[in-house]
């Protein structure tokens, strides 16, 4: 009796020693993975991600890890790269491979798991991209779209003619109105909008949501789902928000259908295909989703870049006297630059660029997910890894950027192409000025490029053909406030936080000209409204 009572707490030892053994490996990094920060336990480096502002800290860890480096998070695995090279070999070339999604609980459960940008790689993810690729073509852009551009900019402008004061808001009413004519023929007319307050309202709560760090590790550690705490409070009101704002759009477009008003927009013609087909893939829901995620992915991320550049202009009176001289030989004092002058206006372009470059609103671009196991350089990237761009950390890089704090659009003067056409190269070298990753990288490249460099080239072009841009002033004293460019928000798109910056007309004849092109404009665009 007592040999058998021995053996079994012996027994009892061993198993217990190996389920230790087997939890303390929990978290460890294997010796072929990328380097990166001491582990512990269990937890890996899950302590070490911060809940906010994680585009720095990957810049903090590139200094010390180097351009590939992974993390340990529990027993997943992400992997963190900052240089042009990498990114190249692996998401551009590699792209059969490294083009899925990571699983993101959070996102998922508040999508009902219909989104594009966080669906995993598969027929749904590839139906709606070629949606979205194709509504969003440069050919659709230039031959169709483009008036909708060109009167919402001209709007744009007399807006900042009418009440400057609203600069901030008014940059980002153009991209929303543009994308909601586009996609439900609705335009946001003004900021009472319910196409622009519902939405933005939405979009900020959405973005704290869905900031790496901001929830608890739910993909490696499911029990974590059931931990109260603010992260499920946010996420769910989210949920709803979200739901009752594209449900409500879509009762919006029904009604007006019900009383024959078609228009001309991505929502009618998809509405209309449905009808004549009974092969529509999705259900109702996702169907909706879909025209509304496409309005989340390009109106917040254009504004923001958008108000960089407004920012940026007011700071750096010499690029706007550059600009304006190559605007006034294109263009004159009465006739508003259009996207025609684009190869004329290359300035422009470069200004843009180094916005994109200096504070780009994706900081982390999106998650990427490695599908198989691969290996860079001698190191293992294990199969579900999940694959950062280190955006930021690249974008701030002195090799790759000499005074790379500094605003400097001269920097692309040999880059006179739009990104896409940098981007889609096969070679990593070609990118502009070797290394912009503002639009991610990959098969997952932002498919909504074309509409963006659209919108902030227009909007930039005009802004500067009209007026000066200048730092606020202090009516007490008159003398200027500084506008901090540090200043902004920490969620998964960065936006300058609401700053004020004083507009003034060129001359009387530009301020005519703007006031000249606004009948016209409203006139077109009174198709999208109500
Ligand atoms: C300046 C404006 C914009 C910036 C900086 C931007 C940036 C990005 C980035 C960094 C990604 C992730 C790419 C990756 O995973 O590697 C992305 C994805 C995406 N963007 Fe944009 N974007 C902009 C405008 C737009 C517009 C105007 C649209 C459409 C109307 C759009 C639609 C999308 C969609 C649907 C995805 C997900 C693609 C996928 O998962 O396959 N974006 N964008």
């Amino acid at each position: 009796m007592p040999s058998t009572v021995t053996a079994a707490s012996t027994g009892l030892a061993v198993l217990l020693l190996f389920v230790v053994y087997r939890v303390l490996r929990i978290g460890r990094r294997d010796p072929r993975l990328p380097p990166g920060p001491p582990t512990v336990p269990v937890l890996g480096n899950a302590h070490l991600i911060p809940t906010t502002g994680i585009g720095l800290k990957f810049q903090e860890w590139v200094q010390k890890y180097g351009p590939i480096y992974s993390l340990k998070v529990l027993d997943s695995t992400i992997v963190v790269i900052s240089d042009p090279q990498i990114v190249g070999q692996l998401l551009d070339k590699k792209g059969a491979i490294y083009s899925d999604r990571p699983e993101n609980a959070v996102a998922m459960h508040v999508t009902d798991g219909h989104h594009f940008s966080f669906e995993q790689q598969g027929p749904s993810w590839k139906l709606k991209r070629a949606i979205a690729v194709r509504h969003f073509s440069p050919q659709k852009l230039d031959t169709h779209h483009f008036r909708v551009q060109e009167a919402e900019s001209v709007v744009f402008m007399n807006n900042l003619l009418e009440d400057p004061d609203r600069i901030f808001d008014y940059a980002r009413l153009y991209p929303v109105s543009v994308a909601c004519s586009l996609l439900y023929g609705h335009r946001a007319r003004d900021l009472d909008s319910f196409w622009y307050k519902d939405f933005y309202h939405m979009m900020e709560k959405w973005g704290e949501v869905l900031e790496p760090g901001a929830n608890p590790p739910i993909e490696e550690f499911p029990l974590c789902w059931y931990m109260p705490g603010l992260w499920r409070k946010r996420m769910d009101e989210v949920k709803k928000l979200r739901a009752d704002l594209w449900t409500r759009a879509r009762k919006i477009v029904d009604a007006r259908r019900q009383k024959g008003d078609k228009r001309d927009c991505l929502i009618d013609e998809k509405l209309d295909e449905l009808k004549e087909s009974d092969n529509w893939p999705y259900p109702e829901f996702a169907f909706n989703n879909l025209f509304g995620e496409l309005v989340e992915a390009g109106a917040d991320t254009t504004a923001n870049q958008v108000l960089t550049i407004i920012m940026a202009l007011a700071k750096h009176p010499e690029v706007q006297r550059k600009a304006q001289a190559e605007i006034d030989r294109v263009c004159g004092p009465d006739k508003a630059p259009t996207f025609d002058d684009f190869e004329k206006l290359p300035y422009i372009n470069c200004i843009i660029k180094e916005g994109l470059r200096w504070r780009p609103t994706a900081r982390t671009a999106l998650p990427h997910r490695v599908t198989k196991d691969d290996y860079y350089n001698g190191y293992l990237i294990p199969k579900g890894s999940t694959i950062f761009i280190a955006v930021w950390a690249m974008h701030q890089d002195e090799k790759l950027y000499a005074d790379h704090v500094q605003f400097n659009p001269d920097r692309f003067l040999n880059h006179p192409k739009l990104a896409n056409e940098y981007a889609s190269s096969p070679e990593y070298e070609k990118r502009d000025n070797l290394h912009h990753y503002g639009y991610g990288a990959g098969r997952r490249i932002c498919p909504g490029v074309h509409l963006a460099e659209r919108n902030m080239w227009r909007i930039t072009a005009k802004l500067l053909w009209a007026f000066n841009i200048y730092e606020p002033t202090d009516p007490a004293t008159g003398k200027t406030i500084p506008l901090d460019e540090n200043a902004y928000n920490s969620c998964i798109l960065v936006s300058p936080l609401p700053f004020k910056v004083r507009v003034e007309p060129r001359s009387e004849k530009v301020l005519q000209a703007v006031k000249r092109e606004k009948a016209d404009a409203l006139a077109f665009l009174s198709q999208y409204d109500n």
